[in-house]
Protein backbone atom coordinates (compact mmCIF):
# COMPACT_ATOMS: atom_id res chain seq x y z
CA UNK A 1 0.00 0.00 0.00
CA UNK A 2 2.00 3.56 -0.85
CA UNK A 3 0.45 6.02 0.78
CA UNK A 4 0.78 9.74 -0.31
CA UNK A 5 -0.26 12.80 1.82
CA UNK A 6 -2.69 15.48 0.95
CA UNK A 7 -2.93 16.80 -1.64
CA UNK A 8 -1.97 13.84 -3.86
CA UNK A 9 -3.97 10.76 -4.95
CA UNK A 10 -3.62 7.58 -3.35
CA UNK A 11 -2.33 4.87 -5.18
CA UNK A 12 -3.12 0.99 -4.33
CA UNK A 13 -2.73 -1.91 -7.08
CA UNK A 14 -2.82 1.05 -9.92
CA UNK A 15 -6.78 1.54 -9.06
CA UNK A 16 -7.92 4.11 -7.00
CA UNK A 17 -7.69 7.75 -8.44
CA UNK A 18 -10.55 9.01 -7.01
CA UNK A 19 -9.73 9.19 -3.15
CA UNK A 20 -7.91 11.97 -1.65
CA UNK A 21 -5.41 11.09 1.89
CA UNK A 22 -4.63 12.81 4.77
CA UNK A 23 -1.39 11.18 6.45
CA UNK A 24 -1.51 12.98 10.47
CA UNK A 25 -2.31 16.41 9.57
CA UNK A 26 0.55 18.92 8.62
CA UNK A 27 2.64 15.91 8.13
CA UNK A 28 3.77 16.13 4.32
CA UNK A 29 5.74 12.77 3.52
CA UNK A 30 4.81 10.03 1.31
CA UNK A 31 5.10 6.19 2.96
CA UNK A 32 4.73 3.08 1.96
CA UNK A 33 2.87 0.51 4.44
CA UNK A 34 3.32 -3.40 3.77
CA UNK A 35 0.02 -4.86 5.12
CA UNK A 36 1.68 -6.57 8.01
CA UNK A 37 2.81 -3.35 9.39
CA UNK A 38 -1.04 -1.80 9.04
CA UNK A 39 -2.66 -1.88 12.58
CA UNK A 40 -5.98 -1.29 11.89
CA UNK A 41 -8.85 -0.36 9.55
CA UNK A 42 -11.74 1.79 10.77
CA UNK A 43 -14.77 3.71 8.98
CA UNK A 44 -14.46 7.25 9.87
CA UNK A 45 -16.90 10.07 10.38
CA UNK A 46 -15.87 12.80 8.42
CA UNK A 47 -15.37 15.96 10.29
CA UNK A 48 -15.31 18.90 8.12
CA UNK A 49 -14.31 21.18 10.74
CA UNK A 50 -11.73 19.96 11.49
CA UNK A 51 -9.73 19.68 8.08
CA UNK A 52 -8.97 22.09 5.40
CA UNK A 53 -9.92 20.09 2.51
CA UNK A 54 -10.47 22.99 0.32
CA UNK A 55 -12.93 23.04 -2.70
CA UNK A 56 -14.10 19.11 -1.34
CA UNK A 57 -15.59 21.36 1.92
CA UNK A 58 -18.36 22.41 -0.81
CA UNK A 59 -19.79 18.63 -1.40
CA UNK A 60 -22.21 17.65 1.00
CA UNK A 61 -21.39 14.09 2.32
CA UNK A 62 -17.42 12.21 2.14
CA UNK A 63 -17.22 8.97 3.15
CA UNK A 64 -13.98 8.06 4.48
CA UNK A 65 -11.65 5.62 6.27
CA UNK A 66 -8.69 5.44 8.42
CA UNK A 67 -6.07 3.27 8.09
CA UNK A 68 -3.59 3.29 11.22
CA UNK A 69 -0.54 1.78 10.92
CA UNK A 70 3.35 1.43 11.90
CA UNK A 71 5.77 4.03 11.94
CA UNK A 72 9.13 3.52 12.51
CA UNK A 73 11.07 6.23 14.28
CA UNK A 74 15.14 6.62 15.29
CA UNK A 75 16.44 4.16 17.45
CA UNK A 76 14.12 0.72 17.13
CA UNK A 77 10.78 3.36 18.30
CA UNK A 78 7.89 2.26 16.75
CA UNK A 79 5.07 4.74 17.00
CA UNK A 80 1.40 3.90 15.75
CA UNK A 81 0.33 6.62 13.25
CA UNK A 82 -2.93 6.80 10.96
CA UNK A 83 -4.03 8.10 7.54
CA UNK A 84 -7.52 9.26 6.66
CA UNK A 85 -8.74 8.49 3.16
CA UNK A 86 -11.94 10.30 2.02
CA UNK A 87 -14.21 10.88 -1.35
CA UNK A 88 -18.20 11.36 -2.47
CA UNK A 89 -18.34 8.03 -3.71
CA UNK A 90 -19.74 5.80 -0.58
CA UNK A 91 -19.24 2.58 -2.71
CA UNK A 92 -15.77 3.11 -3.36
CA UNK A 93 -14.97 4.15 0.12
CA UNK A 94 -16.81 0.55 1.70
CA UNK A 95 -15.14 -1.19 -1.13
CA UNK A 96 -11.80 -0.05 -0.30
CA UNK A 97 -12.26 -0.37 4.06
CA UNK A 98 -13.10 -4.28 3.04
CA UNK A 99 -10.79 -5.07 0.72
CA UNK A 100 -7.83 -3.73 3.35
CA UNK A 101 -9.64 -5.57 6.63
CA UNK A 102 -9.60 -8.79 3.98
CA UNK A 103 -5.74 -8.65 4.09
CA UNK A 104 -5.56 -8.32 7.54
CA UNK A 105 -7.66 -11.30 8.12
CA UNK A 106 -5.06 -13.10 5.91
CA UNK A 107 -1.97 -12.18 8.36
CA UNK A 108 -2.25 -15.37 9.76
CA UNK A 109 0.48 -15.08 12.40
CA UNK A 110 -1.28 -12.04 14.44
CA UNK A 111 -2.82 -12.97 17.80
CA UNK A 112 -6.78 -12.33 18.22
CA UNK A 113 -6.97 -13.74 21.50
CA UNK A 114 -4.11 -12.74 24.38
CA UNK A 115 -3.43 -13.79 28.12
CA UNK A 116 -2.02 -10.93 29.86
CA UNK A 117 0.06 -10.62 33.55
CA UNK A 118 1.03 -7.51 34.58
CA UNK A 119 3.10 -7.06 37.64
CA UNK A 120 2.10 -3.97 39.47
CA UNK A 121 5.43 -3.94 41.65
CA UNK A 122 7.73 -4.25 38.93
CA UNK A 123 10.94 -1.32 38.35
CA UNK A 124 9.27 2.16 38.56
CA UNK A 125 6.23 0.26 39.71
CA UNK A 126 4.22 1.75 36.81
CA UNK A 127 3.26 -1.69 35.02
CA UNK A 128 -0.66 -1.41 35.37
CA UNK A 129 -0.67 2.34 34.03
CA UNK A 130 1.53 1.86 31.26
CA UNK A 131 -0.72 -1.06 30.31
CA UNK A 132 -4.15 0.78 30.84
CA UNK A 133 -2.92 3.77 29.12
CA UNK A 134 -0.50 2.61 26.41
CA UNK A 135 -1.40 -0.87 25.61
CA UNK A 136 -4.57 -1.87 25.98
CA UNK A 137 -6.09 0.93 23.55
CA UNK A 138 -3.74 -0.52 20.89
CA UNK A 139 -4.71 -3.66 21.73
CA UNK A 140 -8.60 -2.81 21.53
CA UNK A 141 -7.87 -0.96 18.08
CA UNK A 142 -6.40 -4.17 16.81
CA UNK A 143 -9.50 -5.98 18.07
CA UNK A 144 -7.33 -8.25 19.66
CA UNK A 145 -9.50 -9.50 22.95
CA UNK A 146 -7.07 -9.95 26.19
CA UNK A 147 -7.78 -11.38 29.65
CA UNK A 148 -5.54 -9.95 32.25
CA UNK A 149 -4.30 -10.61 35.50
CA UNK A 150 -2.72 -8.34 38.49
CA UNK A 151 -0.39 -10.43 39.54
CA UNK A 152 -0.98 -10.29 43.44
CA UNK A 153 2.75 -11.91 44.62
CA UNK A 154 5.81 -13.74 43.38
CA UNK A 155 4.87 -16.72 41.18
CA UNK A 156 1.41 -16.06 40.63
CA UNK A 157 1.62 -16.20 36.85
CA UNK A 158 3.92 -19.13 36.63
CA UNK A 159 1.85 -21.23 38.64
CA UNK A 160 -1.44 -19.97 37.27
CA UNK A 161 -0.12 -20.92 33.86
CA UNK A 162 -0.21 -24.82 34.76
CA UNK A 163 -4.03 -24.18 35.78
CA UNK A 164 -5.43 -22.30 32.96
CA UNK A 165 -6.37 -23.88 29.07
CA UNK A 166 -3.90 -21.97 27.49
CA UNK A 167 -3.94 -23.82 24.21
CA UNK A 168 -7.04 -21.31 23.57
CA UNK A 169 -4.37 -18.38 23.53
CA UNK A 170 -2.42 -16.81 20.74
CA UNK A 171 0.11 -15.47 22.86
CA UNK A 172 1.00 -14.64 26.76
CA UNK A 173 1.95 -11.05 27.41
CA UNK A 174 3.54 -10.21 30.74
CA UNK A 175 4.05 -6.84 31.90
CA UNK A 176 7.38 -6.18 33.91
CA UNK A 177 11.14 -6.43 33.58
CA UNK A 178 13.07 -9.82 33.01
CA UNK A 179 12.02 -12.12 36.16
CA UNK A 180 8.43 -11.19 35.34
CA UNK A 181 9.45 -12.81 31.87
CA UNK A 182 11.36 -15.47 33.67
CA UNK A 183 8.14 -16.52 35.52
CA UNK A 184 5.78 -16.94 32.67
CA UNK A 185 8.57 -18.78 30.39
CA UNK A 186 8.87 -21.03 33.73
CA UNK A 187 4.90 -21.29 33.60
CA UNK A 188 4.73 -22.22 29.61
CA UNK A 189 7.79 -24.40 29.34
CA UNK A 190 7.16 -25.93 32.45
CA UNK A 191 3.59 -26.63 30.94
CA UNK A 192 4.68 -27.35 27.65
CA UNK A 193 7.13 -30.68 29.51
CA UNK A 194 4.13 -31.42 32.14
CA UNK A 195 2.01 -31.77 29.32
CA UNK A 196 4.34 -34.10 26.84
CA UNK A 197 5.22 -36.29 29.22
CA UNK A 198 9.40 -34.52 29.92
CA UNK A 199 10.52 -34.84 33.18
CA UNK A 200 12.86 -31.85 33.75
CA UNK A 201 14.77 -33.19 36.17
CA UNK A 202 16.38 -34.85 33.21
CA UNK A 203 19.47 -32.45 32.36
CA UNK A 204 19.48 -34.51 29.05
CA UNK A 205 15.77 -34.38 28.29
CA UNK A 206 15.17 -33.37 24.76
CA UNK A 207 12.99 -30.45 25.65
CA UNK A 208 9.29 -29.81 23.71
CA UNK A 209 9.14 -26.38 22.01
CA UNK A 210 6.89 -23.88 23.50
CA UNK A 211 4.92 -22.48 20.16
CA UNK A 212 2.70 -20.18 22.25
CA UNK A 213 4.66 -16.53 21.90
CA UNK A 214 5.57 -14.69 24.83
CA UNK A 215 5.33 -10.71 24.37
CA UNK A 216 7.12 -8.39 26.82
CA UNK A 217 6.15 -5.08 28.01
CA UNK A 218 8.73 -3.89 29.19
CA UNK A 219 8.14 -2.25 32.69
CA UNK A 220 11.31 -3.43 35.05
CA UNK A 221 14.06 -2.34 36.31
CA UNK A 222 16.90 -3.43 33.56
CA UNK A 223 14.51 -4.65 30.64
CA UNK A 224 17.41 -6.90 29.02
CA UNK A 225 15.43 -9.34 27.29
CA UNK A 226 13.15 -6.77 25.38
CA UNK A 227 16.15 -4.40 24.69
CA UNK A 228 18.25 -7.55 23.04
CA UNK A 229 15.47 -8.82 21.59
CA UNK A 230 13.65 -5.17 19.96
CA UNK A 231 16.26 -2.81 20.24
CA UNK A 232 14.53 -0.53 22.45
CA UNK A 233 12.63 -0.82 25.91
CA UNK A 234 9.62 0.78 24.84
CA UNK A 235 5.81 -0.32 25.67
CA UNK A 236 4.25 1.02 22.90
CA UNK A 237 6.76 -0.54 20.26
CA UNK A 238 6.40 -3.87 22.41
CA UNK A 239 2.48 -3.84 21.75
CA UNK A 240 2.98 -3.01 18.01
CA UNK A 241 4.74 -5.94 17.93
CA UNK A 242 2.84 -8.17 19.43
CA UNK A 243 0.08 -6.99 17.16
CA UNK A 244 1.82 -7.35 13.98
CA UNK A 245 2.41 -10.65 15.18
CA UNK A 246 6.45 -11.27 14.71
CA UNK A 247 7.71 -13.85 15.47
CA UNK A 248 11.53 -14.83 17.29
CA UNK A 249 13.35 -17.83 18.30
CA UNK A 250 14.85 -17.68 21.27
CA UNK A 251 17.98 -20.25 22.93
CA UNK A 252 16.97 -21.47 26.51
CA UNK A 253 19.27 -22.88 28.89
CA UNK A 254 18.17 -25.57 31.70
CA UNK A 255 20.53 -25.07 34.45
CA UNK A 256 20.71 -28.21 36.75
CA UNK A 257 22.18 -29.36 40.05
CA UNK A 258 23.22 -33.15 40.03
CA UNK A 259 19.49 -34.14 38.78
CA UNK A 260 17.78 -31.62 39.78
CA UNK A 261 16.13 -29.17 37.69
CA UNK A 262 16.78 -25.23 38.89
CA UNK A 263 16.00 -22.95 36.50
CA UNK A 264 15.88 -21.81 32.62
CA UNK A 265 17.76 -19.03 31.40
CA UNK A 266 17.99 -16.85 28.70
CA UNK A 267 19.54 -13.28 29.39
CA UNK A 268 22.33 -13.61 32.04
CA UNK A 269 23.82 -16.82 34.13
CA UNK A 270 26.18 -14.66 36.42
CA UNK A 271 28.53 -15.97 39.03
CA UNK A 272 31.27 -13.49 41.08
CA UNK A 273 30.33 -9.72 40.41
CA UNK A 274 26.62 -10.32 38.94
CA UNK A 275 25.77 -12.86 41.29
CA UNK A 276 26.78 -10.77 44.45
CA UNK A 277 25.02 -7.66 42.78
CA UNK A 278 21.80 -9.06 42.91
CA UNK A 279 22.57 -10.89 46.36
CA UNK A 280 22.73 -7.61 47.54
CA UNK A 281 20.52 -5.45 45.37
CA UNK A 282 17.79 -8.16 46.95
CA UNK A 283 17.78 -6.22 50.17
CA UNK A 284 17.60 -2.63 48.61
CA UNK A 285 14.08 -3.59 46.23
CA UNK A 286 12.82 -0.14 47.80
CA UNK A 287 15.19 1.81 46.11
CA UNK A 288 13.75 0.47 42.42
CA UNK A 289 16.17 0.33 39.71
CA UNK A 290 18.80 2.72 41.23
CA UNK A 291 19.41 -0.62 43.46
CA UNK A 292 21.72 -1.82 41.02
CA UNK A 293 23.90 1.00 40.68
CA UNK A 294 24.04 1.22 44.21
CA UNK A 295 24.80 -2.55 44.67
CA UNK A 296 26.78 -2.16 41.68
CA UNK A 297 29.00 0.26 43.13
CA UNK A 298 29.59 -1.66 46.40
CA UNK A 299 30.46 -4.68 44.64
CA UNK A 300 33.09 -3.11 42.62
CA UNK A 301 34.76 -1.54 45.86
CA UNK A 302 34.46 -5.39 47.36
CA UNK A 303 36.23 -6.57 44.45
CA UNK A 304 35.69 -10.63 45.85
CA UNK A 305 37.29 -13.02 43.57
CA UNK A 306 36.13 -16.98 43.47
CA UNK A 307 38.48 -19.97 42.87
CA UNK A 308 36.89 -22.73 40.92
CA UNK A 309 37.03 -24.99 37.84
CA UNK A 310 35.08 -24.73 34.67
CA UNK A 311 34.10 -27.62 32.32
CA UNK A 312 32.48 -26.73 28.89
CA UNK A 313 31.85 -28.30 24.69
CA UNK A 314 32.51 -25.73 22.38
CA UNK A 315 29.42 -25.02 20.37
CA UNK A 316 31.18 -26.69 16.94
CA UNK A 317 27.72 -26.47 14.86
CA UNK A 318 27.63 -22.61 14.98
CA UNK A 319 29.53 -20.37 11.85
CA UNK A 320 29.92 -17.52 14.30
CA UNK A 321 32.12 -16.93 17.37
CA UNK A 322 31.90 -14.25 19.57
CA UNK A 323 34.53 -11.73 18.47
CA UNK A 324 33.77 -11.99 15.14
CA UNK A 325 31.62 -8.64 15.46
CA UNK A 326 28.55 -10.13 13.66
CA UNK A 327 25.60 -8.94 15.30
CA UNK A 328 22.45 -10.90 15.15
CA UNK A 329 19.95 -9.00 13.75
CA UNK A 330 15.96 -9.60 12.26
CA UNK A 331 16.27 -12.82 9.64
CA UNK A 332 19.73 -13.82 11.42
CA UNK A 333 21.67 -16.30 8.65
CA UNK A 334 24.20 -17.36 11.11
CA UNK A 335 20.89 -18.38 13.32
CA UNK A 336 19.37 -19.85 10.50
CA UNK A 337 22.15 -21.81 9.64
CA UNK A 338 23.25 -23.25 13.26
CA UNK A 339 19.25 -24.69 13.80
CA UNK A 340 19.95 -26.51 10.58
CA UNK A 341 22.99 -27.90 11.19
CA UNK A 342 22.18 -28.66 14.71
CA UNK A 343 18.94 -30.29 13.82
CA UNK A 344 20.64 -32.57 11.11
CA UNK A 345 23.20 -33.29 13.76
CA UNK A 346 20.83 -34.60 16.04
CA UNK A 347 19.36 -36.58 13.07
CA UNK A 348 22.25 -38.56 12.61
CA UNK A 349 24.14 -39.11 16.03
CA UNK A 350 20.92 -38.46 18.70
CA UNK A 351 21.96 -36.12 21.06
CA UNK A 352 23.11 -38.15 23.49
CA UNK A 353 25.92 -39.79 21.65
CA UNK A 354 26.96 -37.13 20.25
CA UNK A 355 27.44 -35.11 23.67
CA UNK A 356 29.33 -37.79 25.07
CA UNK A 357 31.51 -38.52 22.11
CA UNK A 358 32.42 -34.76 21.65
CA UNK A 359 35.73 -33.46 24.35
CA UNK A 360 35.22 -31.11 27.74
CA UNK A 361 38.11 -28.39 27.63
CA UNK A 362 38.63 -27.86 31.43
CA UNK A 363 39.46 -24.91 32.85
CA UNK A 364 40.38 -23.96 36.44
CA UNK A 365 41.05 -20.41 38.26
CA UNK A 366 40.68 -17.52 40.42
CA UNK A 367 37.82 -15.50 38.49
CA UNK A 368 36.21 -12.06 39.65
CA UNK A 369 33.09 -12.97 37.42
CA UNK A 370 32.02 -15.90 35.18
CA UNK A 371 29.12 -14.87 32.65
CA UNK A 372 27.16 -17.09 30.40
CA UNK A 373 25.02 -15.60 27.91
CA UNK A 374 22.45 -16.56 25.63
CA UNK A 375 22.01 -13.25 23.84
CA UNK A 376 23.73 -9.61 24.07
CA UNK A 377 22.81 -8.64 26.96
CA UNK A 378 22.43 -5.47 25.73
CA UNK A 379 20.25 -2.86 28.02
CA UNK A 380 20.10 0.95 28.43
CA UNK A 381 23.04 0.88 31.00
CA UNK A 382 25.11 -1.39 28.41
CA UNK A 383 23.39 -0.20 24.91
CA UNK A 384 25.88 -3.38 23.25
CA UNK A 385 25.28 -5.67 26.15
CA UNK A 386 27.91 -8.32 27.70
CA UNK A 387 28.94 -10.08 24.39
CA UNK A 388 27.82 -7.81 21.57
CA UNK A 389 28.20 -10.59 18.68
CA UNK A 390 26.05 -13.61 21.28
CA UNK A 391 22.96 -14.80 18.58
CA UNK A 392 19.22 -15.27 19.81
CA UNK A 393 18.78 -18.62 18.74
CA UNK A 394 21.56 -20.29 17.61
CA UNK A 395 21.76 -22.87 19.95
CA UNK A 396 25.00 -21.13 21.96
CA UNK A 397 25.81 -19.07 24.61
CA UNK A 398 28.94 -17.10 25.20
CA UNK A 399 30.73 -17.81 28.28
CA UNK A 400 32.66 -14.93 29.57
CA UNK A 401 35.30 -15.67 32.44
CA UNK A 402 37.01 -12.84 34.09
CA UNK A 403 39.97 -13.59 35.75
CA UNK A 404 41.27 -12.12 38.92
CA UNK A 405 43.04 -8.75 38.25
CA UNK A 406 43.34 -5.57 39.60
CA UNK A 407 40.25 -3.11 40.53
CA UNK A 408 41.16 -0.42 37.40
CA UNK A 409 41.71 -3.43 35.04
CA UNK A 410 38.16 -4.18 36.19
CA UNK A 411 36.92 -0.86 35.76
CA UNK A 412 38.73 -0.78 32.09
CA UNK A 413 36.93 -4.10 31.64
CA UNK A 414 33.45 -2.72 32.76
CA UNK A 415 33.89 0.99 31.09
CA UNK A 416 34.27 -0.69 27.82
CA UNK A 417 30.86 -2.11 28.39
CA UNK A 418 29.21 1.73 27.71
CA UNK A 419 31.73 2.61 24.23
CA UNK A 420 32.93 1.37 21.68
CA UNK A 421 35.79 -0.57 22.33
CA UNK A 422 36.11 -4.57 22.61
CA UNK A 423 35.57 -5.75 26.39
CA UNK A 424 37.29 -9.10 25.30
CA UNK A 425 40.88 -7.52 24.27
CA UNK A 426 42.19 -7.87 27.87
CA UNK A 427 44.63 -10.29 29.07
CA UNK A 428 42.36 -11.49 31.91
CA UNK A 429 39.63 -12.39 29.62
CA UNK A 430 38.17 -14.96 27.65
CA UNK A 431 35.36 -15.55 25.89
CA UNK A 432 34.10 -19.29 24.49
CA UNK A 433 31.02 -19.97 22.50
CA UNK A 434 29.39 -23.10 24.18
CA UNK A 435 26.53 -25.50 23.77
CA UNK A 436 26.94 -26.73 27.79
CA UNK A 437 28.84 -25.82 30.52
CA UNK A 438 29.91 -26.92 34.37
CA UNK A 439 30.75 -25.06 37.18
CA UNK A 440 32.19 -26.25 40.21
CA UNK A 441 33.73 -24.02 43.27
CA UNK A 442 36.77 -24.75 45.06
CA UNK A 443 34.71 -24.81 48.00
CA UNK A 444 32.06 -27.20 46.40
CA UNK A 445 34.92 -29.32 45.45
CA UNK A 446 36.44 -29.06 49.19
CA UNK A 447 33.63 -29.83 50.66
CA UNK A 448 32.84 -33.20 48.95
CA UNK A 449 36.31 -34.48 48.61
CA UNK A 450 35.65 -33.31 52.74
CA UNK A 451 39.16 -31.23 53.26
CA UNK A 452 36.92 -28.37 54.39
CA UNK A 453 37.58 -27.69 57.80
CA UNK A 454 35.38 -25.28 60.48
CA UNK A 455 38.27 -22.96 60.59
CA UNK A 456 38.18 -22.25 56.82
CA UNK A 457 34.23 -21.34 56.93
CA UNK A 458 34.93 -18.78 59.93
CA UNK A 459 37.72 -17.43 57.79
CA UNK A 460 35.72 -17.19 54.67
CA UNK A 461 32.79 -15.62 56.84
CA UNK A 462 35.83 -12.97 58.57
CA UNK A 463 36.70 -11.83 55.19
CA UNK A 464 33.56 -11.22 53.88
CA UNK A 465 33.15 -8.54 56.52
CA UNK A 466 36.12 -6.43 55.35
CA UNK A 467 35.24 -5.38 52.21
CA UNK A 468 39.61 -4.12 52.00
CA UNK A 469 40.20 -7.81 51.65
CA UNK A 470 39.55 -10.04 48.44
CA UNK A 471 39.83 -13.40 49.81
CA UNK A 472 37.51 -16.07 47.96
CA UNK A 473 37.06 -18.94 50.38
CA UNK A 474 32.91 -18.13 50.44
CA UNK A 475 31.09 -18.98 47.40
CA UNK A 476 29.32 -16.31 45.14
CA UNK A 477 25.83 -17.14 44.50
CA UNK A 478 24.34 -17.32 40.17
CA UNK A 479 22.46 -14.80 38.79
CA UNK A 480 20.01 -16.53 37.06
CA UNK A 481 18.33 -13.84 34.87
CA UNK A 482 17.48 -12.13 37.78
CA UNK A 483 17.01 -14.18 40.49
CA UNK A 484 19.66 -16.30 42.59
CA UNK A 485 19.87 -19.83 42.58
CA UNK A 486 20.34 -22.15 45.45
CA UNK A 487 23.06 -23.70 44.50
CA UNK A 488 26.70 -22.87 43.01
CA UNK A 489 27.40 -26.26 41.40
CA UNK A 490 25.40 -26.07 38.36
CA UNK A 491 25.46 -27.90 34.60
CA UNK A 492 23.94 -25.96 31.75
CA UNK A 493 22.70 -26.89 28.35
CA UNK A 494 21.82 -24.79 25.63
CA UNK A 495 18.71 -25.76 23.72
CA UNK A 496 18.15 -24.12 20.60
CA UNK A 497 15.26 -21.88 19.94
CA UNK A 498 13.09 -23.84 23.19
CA UNK A 499 10.33 -20.78 22.67
CA UNK A 500 8.79 -17.92 20.63
CA UNK A 501 8.95 -13.97 21.33
CA UNK A 502 6.58 -11.44 19.53
CA UNK A 503 9.54 -9.62 18.55
CA UNK A 504 12.17 -9.92 15.23
CA UNK A 505 15.30 -9.36 16.88
CA UNK A 506 17.23 -5.66 16.15
CA UNK A 507 16.42 -3.95 12.60
CA UNK A 508 19.17 -3.58 10.63
CA UNK A 509 17.87 -0.03 10.46
CA UNK A 510 19.99 3.38 8.67
CA UNK A 511 23.03 3.05 11.36
CA UNK A 512 23.64 1.01 14.75
CA UNK A 513 25.32 2.37 17.70
CA UNK A 514 28.46 2.11 16.37
CA UNK A 515 27.18 4.16 12.81
CA UNK A 516 27.91 1.08 10.46
CA UNK A 517 24.59 -0.20 8.52
CA UNK A 518 25.81 -2.86 7.16
CA UNK A 519 23.84 -6.39 7.08
CA UNK A 520 25.16 -9.48 8.82
CA UNK A 521 25.74 -11.46 6.23
CA UNK A 522 28.12 -8.21 4.10
CA UNK A 523 29.66 -8.62 7.45
CA UNK A 524 30.45 -12.12 7.35
CA UNK A 525 31.65 -12.05 4.06
C1 LIG B 1 31.72 2.78 35.20
C2 LIG B 1 30.45 2.29 34.67
C3 LIG B 1 30.46 0.89 34.24
C4 LIG B 1 29.12 0.42 33.87
C5 LIG B 1 29.10 -0.99 33.43
C6 LIG B 1 27.74 -1.40 33.11
C7 LIG B 1 27.65 -2.82 32.70
C8 LIG B 1 26.21 -3.19 32.69
C9 LIG B 1 25.96 -4.53 32.14
C10 LIG B 1 24.54 -4.89 32.38
C11 LIG B 1 24.30 -6.30 32.02
C12 LIG B 1 22.91 -6.67 32.36
C13 LIG B 1 22.71 -8.10 32.17
C14 LIG B 1 21.30 -8.46 32.47
C15 LIG B 1 20.92 -9.12 33.49
C16 LIG B 1 19.51 -9.44 33.76
O1 LIG B 1 19.27 -10.78 33.45
C17 LIG B 1 19.18 -9.23 35.23
C18 LIG B 1 17.67 -9.28 35.43
O2 LIG B 1 17.08 -8.13 35.00
N1 LIG B 1 19.64 -7.95 35.69
C19 LIG B 1 20.59 -7.84 36.59
O3 LIG B 1 21.09 -8.79 37.12
C20 LIG B 1 21.01 -6.44 36.94
C21 LIG B 1 22.43 -6.24 36.62
C22 LIG B 1 22.77 -4.80 36.82
C23 LIG B 1 24.18 -4.54 36.61
C24 LIG B 1 24.53 -3.14 36.97
C25 LIG B 1 26.00 -2.99 36.94
C26 LIG B 1 26.42 -1.66 37.45
C27 LIG B 1 27.90 -1.65 37.62
C28 LIG B 1 28.36 -0.42 38.26
C29 LIG B 1 29.85 -0.47 38.50
C30 LIG B 1 30.28 0.83 39.03
C31 LIG B 1 31.74 0.99 39.12
C32 LIG B 1 32.05 2.41 39.42
C33 LIG B 1 33.46 2.63 39.83
C34 LIG B 1 33.81 4.02 40.06
N1 LIG C 1 2.34 -9.00 42.77
C1 LIG C 1 3.61 -9.28 43.02
N2 LIG C 1 4.15 -9.02 44.24
C2 LIG C 1 5.44 -9.26 44.50
N3 LIG C 1 6.31 -9.78 43.61
C3 LIG C 1 5.83 -10.05 42.38
C4 LIG C 1 4.48 -9.82 42.03
N4 LIG C 1 4.32 -10.18 40.73
C5 LIG C 1 5.50 -10.63 40.30
N5 LIG C 1 6.43 -10.56 41.29
C6 LIG C 1 7.87 -10.92 41.23
O1 LIG C 1 8.64 -9.72 41.14
C7 LIG C 1 9.90 -10.05 40.58
C8 LIG C 1 10.53 -8.85 39.89
O2 LIG C 1 9.68 -8.34 38.95
P1 LIG C 1 10.10 -7.70 37.57
O3 LIG C 1 11.04 -8.54 36.84
O4 LIG C 1 8.82 -7.38 36.89
O5 LIG C 1 10.79 -6.31 37.97
P2 LIG C 1 12.27 -5.89 38.30
O6 LIG C 1 12.93 -6.91 39.12
O7 LIG C 1 12.18 -4.52 38.83
O8 LIG C 1 12.95 -5.78 36.89
P3 LIG C 1 14.15 -6.60 36.17
O9 LIG C 1 13.80 -8.05 36.33
O10 LIG C 1 14.09 -6.13 34.75
O11 LIG C 1 15.43 -6.24 36.85
C9 LIG C 1 9.62 -11.19 39.64
O12 LIG C 1 10.60 -12.17 39.81
C10 LIG C 1 8.24 -11.71 40.03
O13 LIG C 1 8.30 -13.07 40.41
CA1 LIG D 1 22.38 -17.95 21.62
Amino acid sequence: LILHSSPLPLYCCKTVRKMKCRINPGNNENCFVPISEIIAVEETEFNKKQRNIGRWQKMAKLHAFTVHYVKKARNHRWRCSAATFWCVDEHLCNQWTQALKELLEMQKSRPKQLLVYINPFGGKRQGKRIYEQKVAPLFSLASISTDVVVTEHANHAKDNLFEVNIYKYDGVVCVGGDGMFSEVMHGLIGRMQKDSGIDQNNPKASLVQCNIRIGIIPAGSTDCICYSTVGISDPVTSALHIIVGDCQPLDVSSVHHNDTFLKYSVSLLGYGFYGDILKDSEKKRWMGPMRYDYSGFKTFLSHHYYEGTIAYQPAKHTHGSPRDKVSCRTGCYICKQSEKQLAEQNKEHGLKKEEGEEEWKVIKGKFLAINAVNMSCACPRSPKGLSPAAHLADGSADLILVRKCSRFDFLRYLVRHTNQDDQFDFPFVDVYRVKCFQFTSKLSEDNESNVMDVGKKRFGQFCRDHPACCCNIVNSTWNCDGETLDSSAIEVRVHCQLMKLFARGIEEDCKDEAGHSQSSIEQLL
